[in-house]
């Protein structure tokens, strides 16, 4: 269906949706494009999906590629929120299957997290600013507080499945792609996790550092491997998504109906972020330390930054 598309769209898109493991796509929209940007870099993980729904353009990305063949520690990440960005996305809403630490998270609720502790193990790029052009960003609160109440409220769309969406909690994000050792789940519960995945990170870094505001919303499929129930594996994540495929398309379409509607508006515009990036950039390296290719590729994120 894709390479039937056009490989353009004209308008700005606002709104974006990262998919994640079992949720390769999302139905009941209408493709309108099928968009391959070449981005410094390097490509995303997968074309990224024009979507039309009541007129208001959103794109759609497969994180680990339409064929899932990108393992989590090879999700070009920078390629991904770079080329959203440059579609004009502000807002990313972003999809993941993951671990419950907490017995009352049970396979099949929704975690809203607010937190992330990273136990990924810097192999993964993590940063757009390096090379020559140095940026520190804040990153205390890693997500999007007025996307999070938004997907809050929407939680109602689940109601009488005994599926609970938690409001809060931490995401550990560890490297993979095997799954942890006991010990290692037992001290992450410890630490206060609340569920367990191998993608937060550096999506939601470089999200912050592109100044997009940026929600994850988790999905969990099993009780990773302190639980006494059976260990975590492939087939009971993929199960449990299958399982509760109709409560993450409920999800999505409530959370994407209230979005649409706030399409111009500065929040989804992401106006609270515009500049935070720029700010935390522009007075680090100075003029005679940068590198031209680090400052084209500020550039590419941030149109005219160099001009004034
Ligand atoms: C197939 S289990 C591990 C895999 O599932 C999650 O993927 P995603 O976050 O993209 O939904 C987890 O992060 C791992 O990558
Ligand atoms: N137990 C687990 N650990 C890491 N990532 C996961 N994704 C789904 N379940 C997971």
């Amino acid at each position: 269906m894709a390479s039937a598309l056009p490989n353009h769209f004209d308008r700005p898109v606002h709104l974006a949706v990262i998919g994640g493991t079992g949720l390769g796509k999302i139905d009941g929209y209408v493709p309108v494009a099928a968009l391959t940007p070449t981005t410094p870099w390097g490509t995303p993980s997968s074309p990224i999906m024009i979507l039309e729904h009541a007129g208001v353009p959103i794109a759609f990305l497969a994180r680990h590629g339409l064929h899932h063949q990108l393992a989590p520690h090879e999700v070009p990440a920078r390629a991904n929120i770079a080329a959203l960005r440059s579609l004009g996305v502000r807002t990313i809403i972003a999809f993941s299957a993951v671990g419950s630490l907490r017995e009352e998270i049970k396979p099949m609720d929704f975690v809203v997290p607010d937190q992330i502790i990273d136990r990924t193990k810097g192999i993964r790029p993590f940063t757009f600013f390096e090379g020559g052009v140095v940026g520190h960003v804040g990153f205390a609160d890693p997500f999007d507080a007025s996307l999070a109440a938004v997907v809050q409220k929407c939680g109602a769309a689940m109601r009488g499945d005994g599926v609970v969406l938690h409001p809060t909690g931490t995401v550990i994000c560890m490297e993979g792609p095997a799954f942890s050792t006991r010990a290692e789940s037992n001290m992450y519960r410890a630490w206060g996790g609340s569920v367990i995945n191998m993608s937060a990170l550096p999506e939601a870094k470089l999200a912050r550092e592109a100044e997009l505001a940026y929600q994850m919303i988790c999905m969990a499929t099993d009780y990773d491997c302190w639980h006494t129930t059976e260990d975590v594996d492939v087939a009971m994540v993929m199960k449990y998504m299958d399982a509760n495929s109709k409560n993450a398309k409920n999800l999505v379409a409530a959370v994407l109906d209230e979005l649409c509607k706030l399409e111009n508006t500065d929040m989804v515009l992401a106006k609270h972020w515009e500049g935070s990036a720029q700010g935390a950039v522009k007075f680090m390296t100075k003029p005679e330390g940068r590198d031209p290719q680090a400052m084209k590729n500020v550039e590419y994120l941030f149109p005219g930054f160099w001009e004034n």
